[in-house]
């Protein structure tokens, strides 16, 4: 077939297969290292200790599982509302193939204590030059599809993604600068405060743009279609959009209260984090009332759920975070499991939440389906996500106040009342729970790769043609 004639939903097609691969390996070393923090004896050798399967947890998480969702969906999104088929299939075929080698990458270098030391940003200066290759031609292939569009207007959809292609860049090379003294060994060019805070400024951000705006760019396009409706306020989203990306560059320093950081940069870190709330709203409010009308789906929608409860999760981590950037209430959560809890609402309830309900309704129409080989597992799935993650924040919430408490409480003389380990002890009950809903959570992934299976298998690929009229594209 004349392929300028249809999309490439070929590379869609490679990253949303490996979005479900990657989450489940991610999730199960998530749920190995909760283990650990129960069951202390399941530390093996240095190369399965918690220490070195952490950071794999979070790479293959965050960038295996989420950065494919957002491949999948941008590369889809992109294509659908410019009525174009991508500028370039070969730097597609590049950027997938290079991600999938970064990921291995990864895998191989963590668990060998190869690392650069930074969180979310540990992978060493040679594979940090293949991620900035990669994130090039991933631009070219994004920036040029949107040039080449046969609309006129820009989608609101594709400015998040755009925003967060640029961001990322940006946040990549000024944090990961370094003087390498072998193949595997590097050191920051910045030192002390400064490195906290360029640190910071990075990993806060990468939440922004990695966790946040780039998954507004998913809600955007697939909670609209799936409900069936119109987005609920364009103007809403031109607003949240340059309040969200102005605002967010700036709460950096919450991660760093109480430190060697100026004071004055921390208070501005909070001031900023507290503002943040309003544009984080705005788009939670715009998504959920896009349902306006099409309430009624959700009874029968297991999909629609996915993505509506996603945003309820997002309002909500987006409210915790405010109120934890308060120095005060960081004095109280910060070291303590409540932080975990907070990165879990919004890891989970929100960012996985949204990629599986896109997934959902992607995969499907890859395939020539009209919808998953079974619409029951995928109520299944949910209802498994759902107890997983309520209990996960829930048993971290409890922790967490209580081992700050449990750190501050002095007695009449002023000596400590309880030893460290005496709020170790009492934590363990909560990490069980933890670890109890991450395994629910990750069995939920399991029907889903099962589901996923027999819809690939009973289906082909297909790749949709490109309509020929330009109003209304998407
Ligand atoms: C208005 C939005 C948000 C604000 C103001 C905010 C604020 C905060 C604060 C104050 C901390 C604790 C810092 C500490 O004590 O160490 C934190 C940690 C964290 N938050 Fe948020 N948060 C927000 C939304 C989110 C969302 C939606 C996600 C995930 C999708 C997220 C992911 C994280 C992560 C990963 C950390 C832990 C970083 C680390 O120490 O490794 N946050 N956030
Ligand atoms: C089955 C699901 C999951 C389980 C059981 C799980 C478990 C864990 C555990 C045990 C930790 C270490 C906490 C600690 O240091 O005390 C952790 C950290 C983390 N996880 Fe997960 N996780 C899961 C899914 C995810 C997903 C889907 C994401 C992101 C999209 C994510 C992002 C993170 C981040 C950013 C951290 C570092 C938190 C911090 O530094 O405060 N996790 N996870
Ligand atoms: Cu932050």
């Amino acid at each position: 077939m004349d392929t300028q004639s249809t999309y490439n939903y070929k590379v869609v097609r490679q990253f949303s297969i490996m979005t479900v691969v990657w989450g489940i390996v991610g999730m199960l070393v998530g749920v190995i290292i909760a283990a650990q923090l129960v069951w202390p004896e399941l530390n093996f050798g240095p190369w399965f200790h918690y220490g070195r399967l952490r950071p794999l947890h979070t790479n293959a998480v965050i960038f295996a599982f989420g950065g494919c969702a957002l491949f999948a969906t941008s590369y889809y999104v992109v294509q659908r509302t410019c009525n174009v088929r991508l500028i370039s299939d070969k730097l597609a075929a590049f950027t997938f193939w290079g991600w999938q080698l970064v990921i291995v990458l990864a895998a191989i270098t963590l668990p060998l204590g190869i690392t650069a030391g930074k969180e979310y940003a540990e992978l060493e200066w040679p594979i940090d030059i293949l991620i900035t290759v990669i994130w090039v031609v991933y631009a070219i292939v994004f920036f040029g599809t949107l040039a080449i569009r046969k609309v006129k207007h820009i989608y609101v959809a594709n400015w998040f993604y755009g925003a967060f292609i640029l961001a990322v860049a940006l946040l990549h090379v000024v944090n990961s600068l370094a003087i390498p003294v072998s193949l595997t060994k590097s050191y920051s060019i910045y030192a002390g405060a400064v490195d906290a805070m360029v640190q910071w400024w990075y990993g806060h951000n990468a939440v922004g743009f990695f966790l946040t705006a780039a998954f507004l760019g998913m809600m955007y396009y697939f909670v609209p279609k799936q409900a069936g409706r119109p987005v609920y306020s364009y103007r809403l989203s031109v607003v949240h959009f340059w309040a969200l990306i102005f605002t967010y560059m700036w709460a950096g320093p919450h991660h760093l209260h109480y430190t060697a950081l100026p004071d004055w940069t921390q208070s501005l870190g909070m001031a900023f984090s507290l503002v943040l709330l309003a544009p984080s709203w705005g788009g939670m409010i715009n998504g959920i009332m896009t349902l306006s009308g099409a309430w009624h789906k959700l009874r029968t929608d297991p999909v629609l759920k996915f993505l509506v409860v996603s945003l309820s999760f997002y309002g909500m981590s987006t409210f915790e975070g405010p109120m934890m950037s308060i120095k005060t209430v960081n004095a109280l959560s910060h070291y303590t499991d409540w932080t975990v809890g907070h990165v879990h609402s919004g890891a989970l309830g929100w960012v996985a939440f949204i990629s599986i309900g896109s997934m959902y309704y992607l995969l499907p129409r890859l395939f020539g389906r009209d919808s998953m080989h079974s619409v029951k597992l995928i109520e299944a799935h949910f209802w498994l996500a759902t107890v997983g993650v309520v209990l996960y924040i829930a048993s971290l919430w409890i922790a967490g106040v209580m081992q700050g408490l449990m750190w501050r409480a002095l007695n009449a003389d002023g000596t400590l009342t309880y030893s460290f380990v005496e709020a170790v002890k009492a934590s363990y009950p909560y990490l069980f729970v933890r670890f109890l809903g991450g395994f629910l959570f990750l069995s939920g992934m399991l029907l889903m790769a099962y589901n996923t299976f027999r819809t690939v298998a009973a289906g082909r690929p297909v790749d949709a043609k490109i309509p020929a009229v330009t109003a209304h594209a998407h």
